[in-house]
């Protein structure tokens, strides 16, 4: 099971994330509502595993906010200017991997506020990933039922939601399919098999042309289904182009409010696919999206971030597919759809529980504000030290006799303990 899914189930209301004192919680902690609690509820994590990330994140936020090296003699105290107040279920993320890798969340908060661009994959993360057959239009000599009797049996064995959306229709239809053999499904193009001593072949025009099959006889309808952002896809079958199966995935619901978000952000939003060009242009058209990246291969998409990301962009990528893996973790922020694979969720920094978009905008909301705090933070602990430290050392000594008692002192950093905590809470009070 996902432990980062886990921690968040458990928590209630708001969690105050202290990196130094987290990673001594071992014990599930019951956070209620309105209460300040610290620590998270994961057992499972090993000491080794929290002393260890509790010293990267120390040193990640040091490095991070560039502070001059003699700071780490107060690191301790300077600690406290670290915490952090999150509202973890309000913006619906969570860090993807083992929860002892709360660093992972404190990095991608300080990413995730310089984001400016947003690459996005299509299925299954601007639409819901559930496609559905919604027309078949056959060749001549071939019927609507044996093209898709043909195509669900030589699907049935491929995991590719365009594959099960052919095997579900013709499920619904009550058409029973066939044995298969050979089959193969190159990643991002189709699938092909053996049913019934016939050669069947499924994918772009592209993949059926590698396998010597002219698509051209359907591919003006091909297009006119692909207008109105359906995915077609053509059936080959013994080497001749037999139909073209329109499969729509309709667009989840809070993906507009979503980009519309993302937009008041300043955020740049580009769209990227394996589907064909017709269909991605028609998907964004709907969706207001001017940029789209489309038929990319899967090996590809890291290689679109990483163009971005020479071009000095800092780029945060959205996905949900085994193909989005690699893109996920070539980029500043990787977001993975909860409802998508493991591996998706693995590769990436943090997870939108219920693979609800407009969990960005809320996360970049949150992370320009704790940035922001922390910022505020840091210059509360450094005057109280930049005032305290020399006068402590007797700067004033020779001139009025002053000189800071130990008690005072340590008054003085409780004091900037307070003042940076009660700082941090005011996070709470931030709109997402
Ligand atoms: N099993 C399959 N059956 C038929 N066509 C397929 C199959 N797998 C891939 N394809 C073809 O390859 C294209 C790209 O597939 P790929 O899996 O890379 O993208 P996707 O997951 O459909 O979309 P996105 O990149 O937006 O998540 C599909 O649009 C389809 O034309
Ligand atoms: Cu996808």
């Amino acid at each position: 099971m996902q432990s980062g899914r886990r921690l968040v189930e458990d928590v209630e209301g708001i969690a105050a994330l202290d990196p130094l004192k987290f990673s001594r919680e071992l014990d599930p902690l019951r956070l209620t509502s309105g209460q300040l609690g610290r620590g998270l509820a994961q057992p499972q994590v090993t000491q080794t595993h929290l002393a260890h990330d509790r010293e990267r994140t120390m040193q990640r936020w040091l490095v991070s906010e560039k502070l001059p090296g003699r700071i780490n003699c107060h690191s301790e105290h300077v600690g406290d200017g670290f915490i952090a107040v999150l509202d973890l279920k309000r913006v619906g993320i969570v860090p993807s991997a083992v929860a002892g890798r709360t660093w992972i969340l404190a990095m991608t908060l300080e990413h995730m506020e310089k984001v400016d661009t947003l690459v996005v994959d299509k299925t299954g993360t601007l639409t819901e990933g559930r496609p559905a057959v919604t027309a078949i239009v056959p060749a001549l000599d071939f019927t609507e039922t044996e093209v898709l009797r043909l195509s669900a049996s030589a699907e049935r064995p491929s995991e590719h939601p365009l594959a099960i959306a052919i095997v579900e229709a013709a499920e619904k239809q009550g058409i029973t399919t066939a044995p298969v053999t050979d089959f193969d499904s190159p990643t991002g193009k189709g699938a092909f098999s053996t049913v019934e001593g016939r050669r069947v072949v499924l994918g772009s025009a592209k993949f059926l042309a590698e396998h010597g099959i002219d698509v051209a006889p359907l591919a003006e309808q091909a297009d006119k289904l692909r207008e109105d952002g359906a995915t077609a896809i053509f059936a080959g079958i013994d080497g001749k182009v037999a139909g073209t199966i329109a499969i729509a995935d309709p667009v989840k619901a809070t993906t507009p409010e979503a980009l519309a978000g993302l937009k008041e952000e300043g955020i740049r939003v580009v769209m990227l696919t394996g589907d064909n060009w017709t269909t991605a242009k028609a998907v964004a058209r709907q969706l207001g999206i001017d940029e789209v990246e489309a038929e990319v291969l899967p090996e590809q998409k890291s290689a679109v971030v990483e163009k971005f990301k020479r071009e000095g962009r800092v780029v945060a990528m959205a996905g949900d597919g085994v193909n989005d893996a690699p893109a996920l973790a070539a980029a500043d922020v990787g977001i993975a759809m909860g409802t998508g694979t493991d591996v998706a969720m693995e590769s990436a920094g943090v997870t939108l529980l219920k693979g609800d978009l407009t969990g960005i905008v809320r996360a970049h909301r949150l992370s320009r504000a704790t940035m922001r705090n922390i910022r505020q933070n840091l210059f509360f602990a450094f005057i109280y030290n930049a005032l305290g430290v020399p006068v402590a050392a007797g700067v004033l000594y020779p001139f009025f006799g002053i000189l800071l008692s130990p008690i005072i002192a340590a008054a003085a950093m409780a004091l900037s303990s307070v003042s940076v905590i009660g700082n941090a809470v005011r996070l709470r009070t931030v709109k997402l």
